[in-house]
């Protein structure tokens, strides 16, 4: 299973909650609430992310990551934007230095 595999699946499953009852499915739930809300909870899991970290807790910085890529996958499901679209952009920047990268944009 690769991990591309997982979060392709994940967001298969949260398209098809765009049509689910709210009452039974959590990503129903937050994706018939406001956008505010999923950006809310962006928010307060990287909040709960940076915690982890501090707390240098290994298996908590995992489980909030866990929650933080969830909710970033419900947020690009709304906008309908596949996982595959945010994988491709990695890969196009692979291999650029991100320092060779910051320059090229104070020379434009
Ligand atoms: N991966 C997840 C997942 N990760 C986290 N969560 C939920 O996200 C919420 C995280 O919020 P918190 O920890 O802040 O808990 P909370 O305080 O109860 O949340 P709020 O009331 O503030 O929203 C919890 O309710 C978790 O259960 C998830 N809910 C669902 N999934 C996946 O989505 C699929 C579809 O879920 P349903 O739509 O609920 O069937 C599931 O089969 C899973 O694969």
């Amino acid at each position: 299973m690769t991990s591309s595999t997982i979060l392709q699946r994940l967001a298969d499953t949260i398209e098809a909650r765009k049509n689910a009852d709210p009452t039974q499915s959590y990503v129903a739930k937050l994706l018939a609430s406001s956008e505010e809300k999923v950006l809310k909870k962006i928010a307060e899991e990287a909040a709960e992310t940076i915690m982890a970290c501090k707390d240098n807790d290994s298996a908590q910085i995992i489980y909030e990551t866990a929650d933080l890529w969830f909710h970033c996958l419900v947020m690009l499901a709304r906008h309908n934007i596949s996982p595959e679209a945010i994988l491709a952009e990695l890969e196009r920047r692979e291999g650029i230095s991100g320092i060779e990268e910051k320059l090229s944009r104070s020379q434009n």
